[in-house]
This record gives C-alpha cells, sequence and structure tokens, in this order.
C-alpha cells in the first residue's frame, strides 16, 4: 500500500516514507500469497462447485497448509504493533488484518490520507466486501464494519503525532452496508484532549451513508507498543501480550 500523502504531518510522513517504496521479492511473493489464499477464501464460501471437486480442492489446500507450515512461523515488527511489514523490507501494514494486502483475512481496505474541502486532513478507506464478509443476506456483517472504522479512525488518530490504542469505538447502523459494492470510509480527528484524542468517521456507499462511528484513543507510551512486540515475538505465537 502506498499512503500518498497529501499532508504535511512529520511525525506520519516519517513513518509512512520508512515503509514506504520498498519493493523487494520477499514483499511481491508475501502479497501475491495474501492476494491467492483471499480468493481461495471468498470461493470457499460462495462456490457452487460440485460435491466431487470438493474432496479434491481440500485435498490440495490442506497439501498447501501442510507445505508452509513446515516452515517456522513469526511475525517481524518494524515500528508498530499493526505495521508488521513483510520482512523488514518495506510494506507499511502489509499485515495489518483490516488494510493488510499480504493478510489474507483483510478485505483489504484501501487506505489514502487526504483532505476535505475546508483543508483538514482525512483518512479515506475504500473497500468492497465480498461474501467471506456477509452478515445479514447481500449485507456486510456490522463486526467488519466496525473492525474498517477502527482502522481508518486508527490511521486518524495517529495524524495527531501521539498515536494510542482504542479505548472506545461506537457504531451506529443506519443503512444495510451492501455487500460486493465499493464502498467509502471517511475519517478524522474531532479534538485531543491530553492523552485524549476523539475521532469520527463515516461510511458510505455511493451518497448514501449507512454507518457511522466515533471512538476515543488513548495515547501511550511507545515504550508499552515495544514491550506489546517484545513478547509477541519472545512468545512467537502472539495470542497472550503481557500488560
Ligand atoms: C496501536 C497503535 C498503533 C500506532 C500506529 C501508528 C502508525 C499509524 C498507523 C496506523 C493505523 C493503525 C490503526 C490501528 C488501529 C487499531 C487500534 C486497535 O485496535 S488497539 C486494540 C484495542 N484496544 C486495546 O486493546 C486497548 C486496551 N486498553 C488499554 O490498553 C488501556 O486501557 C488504554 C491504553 C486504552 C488506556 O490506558 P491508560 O492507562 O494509558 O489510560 P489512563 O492514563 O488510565 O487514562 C487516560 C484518560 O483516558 C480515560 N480513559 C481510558 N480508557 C478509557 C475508556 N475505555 N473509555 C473512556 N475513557 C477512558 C481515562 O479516564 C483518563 O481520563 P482522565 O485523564 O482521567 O480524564
Amino acid at each position: 500500500m502506498e499512503i500518498g500523502s497529501k499532508l504535511t504531518n512529520s511525525w506520519l510522513d516519517s513513518i509512512v516514507d520508512s515503509f514506504n517504496g520498498v519493493d523487494s521479492d520477499r514483499r511481491r511473493q508475501f502479497n501475491r500469497i495474501g492476494t491467492a489464499t483471499r480468493a481461495v477464501i471468498e470461493s470457499v464460501v460462495a462456490s457452487k462447485a460440485p460435491t466431487e471437486q470438493l474432496g479434491l480442492i481440500a485435498d490440495a489446500i490442506e497439501k498447501v497448509a501442510e507445505d508452509i507450515g513446515r516452515f517456522p512461523s513469526g511475525r517481524v515488527y518494524e515500528g508498530f504493533a499493526e505495521a508488521a511489514n513483510t520482512g523488514g523490507n518495506g510494506g507499511f501494514m502489509d499485515f495489518s488484518p483490516i488494510s493488510g494486502a499480504a493478510n489474507p483475512i483483510a478485505p483489504p481496505v484501501e487506505l489514502s490520507l487526504s483532505s476535505d474541502p475546508d483543508g483538514s486532513p482525512i483518512v479515506v478507506g475504500v473497500v468492497t466486501f465480498g461474501s467471506a464478509y456477509e452478515g445479514p443476506p447481500g449485507s456486510v456483517h456490522g463486526g467488519h464494519i466496525a473492525a474498517a472504522f477502527d482502522e481508518v479512525l486508527g490511521l486518524a488518530q495517529s495524524m495527531s503525532g501521539s498515536p494510542g490504542m482504542t479505548a472506545r469505538l461506537s457504531v451506529n447502523y443506519r443503512k444495510p452496508t451492501p455487500l460486493g459494492e465499493p464502498l467509502t470510509f471517511v475519517a478524522r480527528i474531532v479534538k485531543k484532549e491530553g492523552k485524549k484524542v476523539f475521532t469520527e468517521g463515516k461510511c458510505y456507499f455511493g451518497d448514501i451513508l449507512t454507518a457511522e462511528a466515533d471512538a476515543l484513543f488513548i495515547s501511550v507510551d511507545f515504550s508499552k507498543l515495544a514491550q506489546l512486540a517484545g513478547e509477541r515475538e519472545r512468545t512467537n505465537d502472539g495470542q497472550k501480550p503481557q500488560l
């Protein structure tokens, strides 16, 4: 993901610059795997393949899982937890569960920084959710809408220069959010009070407002993030960070 920064937030720019523009074969291969696995996930939940074919497909997928599972696993952290990238060679947030191209469970939401007509900085997230994200028939599952808000609001709050973790996230679902259609999330900072960064966001399908959210982020000491990353690398399974 390239973040085409139109902002002059030097703090965020310096982080984004440190990840962007670096290309590597390793990153390309991870992104290919992520894209192909995402396509498999989509087909798995929506395939009309004949039953006799399903066993063959299951055999093939089990073989792939076995092949990749033979290698040791462990995440690489450069900077921030969510900014884990594909091998330390560039790729800002390649493995984000929401926006990471290399993470097959990410829809993914494509993030960019922009500004609204009055010049205020905003984050824009563009995404089309496939069948794997279905909640009510034909609509996106509300939990995934909340996750997309957490991501775009999370990037917006980081423009404050003192990013933190989500303390509270509230979503109002106004209209069903359609599957298989391009959606646009927009997020901004509302105000900052000490460690508290208040944000708000909206999700549109065309001109239709389908959901809106507000969230409170609490700036965290970067040493806390480093500690979380350290725990994750030590245990290598990352399931239980010690706070
Ligand atoms: C992760 C950082 C990434 C940085 C990346 C930068 C690069 C840019 C990239 C960008 C895109 C990435 C996008 C990622 C987005 C995803 C983020 C997530 O999903 S985060 C996972 C879910 N959230 C948790 O797991 C938090 C768990 N909770 C905690 O760890 C703590 O509770 C925490 C940090 C939220 C606050 O703990 P305390 O000890 O630091 O805060 P105290 O000092 O006690 O409180 C400060 C003030 O805030 C209020 N406060 C704290 N928590 C509150 C709450 N839940 N609700 C309301 N107020 C709260 C308190 O009442 C206090 O207010 P008074 O100063 O007294 O007025």
